[in-house]
């Protein structure tokens, strides 16, 4: 039972108000009373405009609904004239060019990988914060960059065949970008510092330098033997590791014992789809770190290998220059904190009668809080040099919503003394809505954007929802390939440019859903920066230690420059409906797509519901285990409760495959002693009676969000849970 505390006009958890007061404004300026009172203010004024516009969304899927079913899509002429009508395509406003200003040069000037991690998980979170700096030689041993095969296989102890290999990848590296006058690195036997140059020995016995000298910025150690060597290309570091003592370090004729790359240049602390936080106790988690992050304080106690670890933020890295000037480079990632949507209510603060406030509200104004520490340079380190809180806000449908959250962002500048547009935007471009209107997004917040970012997982769970009665949709494989995706991609791009973010925010590309296919993943997620990405997400350091490799291919300001000649509209091809014209798939191909987004489904939520994880790794029926998250899961449920509702199955096959799945869900977290069986009771499963109802009641859902069903099933889960201890 949650315990609250009366303050004007709203009841407070006591959890969540105990720690704001005794940990979150000491050391803010704010005072106490003043900050519970302008706070309530804000709610006041605010709540009903949020509430107005999620009406708004609702009216607007009743019409597309029901036009849908007597129109064709198709008619572009009927179905643009139709949308201009309801106001979901909007007049488009002049051109202009964003004014955004204190931008860290981490968004501004460098194009690196942006990762993004569970808040609720301090082990990760921190992990995450000093992912800025990643061992490449870790990243390629670890990953399956280089095979198993020929000898080379991981095993339990160190494969110095598997070493070799690694290392020839990251002399190769150091030839790409960093290129000698003579020779190769694989010939080096020294690098030392003379005269404010670096110097190279090769093996032949002669002296080489870098093609391009002014790539060497820094070293450590003595000049004569130093101990790294800092490079820079394309924006970023890259750090070669000499220590000629270390196992590694042997066995390279230079000493070298690794190739350190900067990675992750930013990171999204994530509030929203890969968290599970449903009540006082998960948002007060939540709010705690990001107060530990800001404060610089947070650490994680584990046990790992055997080990116990604590693991704290990272400090600087230190370096002197080619002339012996001391250098300091962050030695963690620039972070966002990403906040909920305009959707959820939330139990945390009540209103005098008992309902509840919007969550994007409560999400503001505390992150906002806890980032002021930042600004006020008390903590450890600094996260912003340039005393901005960057914040991501996702699932805005259109130019209103985005407004609104600019408006809310005024409000929480006044109430914490903040001067405007000290809090910037990251806008996720993740719903139909917000695609096709992206100039008016972008417009509303044009002094404080900071991103606009591609989430195409979300954007995809919209597509299907939006367009649910105009037929069966494409299968869920298909949809990377389909015209609108494609043009949706295009779209942002060429909006952010000719809105003139090049230069003063990110152009955002989305996630490596695959955390374990990391040689597909340098294959492939390097056509995020041909196609103009100066960032893109990425689910784990390791993806970002590697993903930095496409930023040194690429140059994607000259990418950037080309892009910005070129305009044309995209919004024919993103109203093209992914659905299937003439679908004849076989009764194979039918359950194979059941069994697989079942599986998923089940994999995911069952941790969701029954133990508040909100981001898993879960294997799909290839056995590939693939990131699960909030967005994964409004297109596996939207997806299942379309076919459902054109009758490519019936709900017997459905029920079905998700009873067959369930058990092989139960059978796959076997090792896990919290797991809890689904298929022993089906019908006492929480976690399968959430699942059931994410798809039988799919088409039920607002904008086909999984949040409303998967907070009321947690909160039961929790509910039972604290009634058995009594
Ligand atoms: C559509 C969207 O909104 S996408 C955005 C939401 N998605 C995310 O935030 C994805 C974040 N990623 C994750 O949560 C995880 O990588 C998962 C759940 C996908 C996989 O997790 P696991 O199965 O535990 O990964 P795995 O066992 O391979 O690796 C664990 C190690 O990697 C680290 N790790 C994995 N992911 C991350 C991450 N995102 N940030 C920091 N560290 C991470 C862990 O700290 C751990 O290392 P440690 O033992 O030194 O602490
Ligand atoms: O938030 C990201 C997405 O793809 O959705
Ligand atoms: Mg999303």
């Amino acid at each position: 039972m949650t315990a609250y505390i009366t303050k004007g006009n709203l009841q407070i958890a006591t959890e969540l108000y105990e720690f704001v007061n005794k940990e979150a404004l000491p050391g803010t300026g704010l005072n106490q009373e003043k900050f519970w009172q302008d706070f309530d203010e804000l709610v006041t004024d605010l709540a009903p405009k949020n509430k107005a516009l999620l009406v708004e969304r609702e009216k607007m899927q009743q019409r597309i609904n029901d036009w849908l079913q007597t129109n064709d899509f198709e008619d572009q002429e009927a179905y643009t004239s139709f949308l201009k009508e309801i106001g979901y395509l909007e007049p488009e406003v002049d051109d202009f060019t964003i004014t955004t200003e204190n931008v860290d040069d981490t968004i501004t000037k460098q194009a690196g990988p942006q990762l993004v991690v569970p808040i609720d998980n301090e082990r990760y979170a921190l992990n995450a914060a000093n992912a800025r700096w990643g061992s490449l030689y870790d990243a390629l041993y670890g990953s399956d960059v280089i095979s198993e095969e020929d000898g080379a296989e991981k095993g339990a102890s160190y494969n110095p065949i598997r070493g070799q290999w690694v290392i020839e990848f990251g002399k190769k590296f150091l030839n790409d970008h960093f290129p000698l006058q003579t020779g190769s690195h694989a010939e080096v036997t020294r690098y030392f510092v003379s005269d404010g140059n670096l110097h190279i020995s090769l093996e032949n016995g002669a002296t080489t330098a870098l093609k391009h000298t002014a790539q060497f910025v820094g070293y450590q150690g003595d000049v004569a033997l130093p101990t790294a060597i800092l490079f820079v290309h394309n924006g970023l570091h890259v750090e070669v590791q000499i220590d000629p003592s270390h196992p590694i370090g042997k066995t390279d004729v230079a000493g070298v014992k690794d190739i350190v790359l900067e990675a992750a240049t930013t990171t999204i602390m994530d509030c929203e789809d890969s968290v599970a936080a449903v009540d006082a106790e998960d948002k007060t988690l939540v709010y705690r770190n990001w107060l530990g992050l800001n404060k610089g304080n947070l650490s994680a106690t584990f046990t790992k290998d055997e080990k116990e670890i604590t693991r704290t933020l990272h400090a600087d890295r230190t370096y002197k220059g080619p002339n012996g000037e001391a250098i300091t480079l962050s030695g963690r990632v620039l972070m966002f904190v990403r906040n909920v949507g305009h959707l959820m209510t939330t139990n945390v603060i009540l209103t005098k009668n008992g309902e509840e406030i919007p969550e994007g509200i409560m999400d503001g104004v505390f992150t906002s809080l806890m980032a002021k520490h930042d600004l006020l340079g008390s903590g450890r380190y600094r996260n912003s040099q340039e005393g901005s809180i960057y914040i991501v806000k996702p699932k805005m449908h259109g130019s209103k919503e985005v407004a609104f959250a600019n408006e809310l962002f005024h409000r929480i500048e006044d109430m914490l003394d903040l001067e405007r547009y000290t809090i910037k935007i990251g806008v996720m471009d993740e719903e139909r809505r917000t695609s096709l209107n992206l100039k008016n997004c972008i417009y509303q917040v044009k002094e404080r954007v900071v991103f606009i970012n591609t989430g195409f997982l979300d954007r995809t769970g919209d597509e299907i929802h939006t367009s649910m009665e105009a037929g069966p949709m494409i299968r869920k494989g298909e949809m990377k390939t389909s015209a609108w995706l494609q043009a949706y991609e295009k779209n942002n791009v060429q909006t952010g440019l000719q809105a003139g973010l090049q230069g003063k925010a990110q152009i955002g590309k989305g996630m490596w859903a695959m955390p374990d296919l990391m040689a597909d993943m340098l294959k492939q997620k390097i056509s995020h920066l041909t196609a103009g990405g100066n960032t893109a997400w990425v689910p784990s350091p390791t993806a970002a230690t590697l993903h930095a490799l496409h930023y040194h291919e690429v140059d994607v300001k000259a990418v950037q420059d080309q892009l910005a000649k070129e305009k044309q509209s995209y919004q024919t091809d993103m109203l093209q409906v992914p659905i299937a014209k003439q679908p004849n798939w076989s009764h194979e191909e039918i359950q194979n797509e059941l069994d697989n987004s079942c599986q998923t489904l089940l994999g995911y939520v069952v941790r969701w519901v029954d133990q508040g994880v909100g981001c898993s790794k879960v294997p799909d029926i290839h056995h590939i285990g693939l990131m699960e998250d909030r967005a994964t899961l409004r297109i596996s449920s939207q997806m299942l409760a379309n076919w459902l509702y054109h009758g490519v199955c019936t709900e017997e096959q459905m029920m079905d495959s998700l009873k067959r799945m369930a058990k092989m869900v139960d059978k796959q977290n076997e090792g896990d002693k919290n797991y809890r069986s689904m298929a022993q009771n089906f019908d006492r499963s929480i976690a399968f009676q959430a699942a059931c109802d994410l798809i039988f009641k799919g088409k039920e859902q607002p904008n086909g969000y999984t949040e409303p069903i998967l907070h009321r099933r947690r909160l039961e889960v929790k509910q039972n849970e604290l009634l058995s201890k009594q």
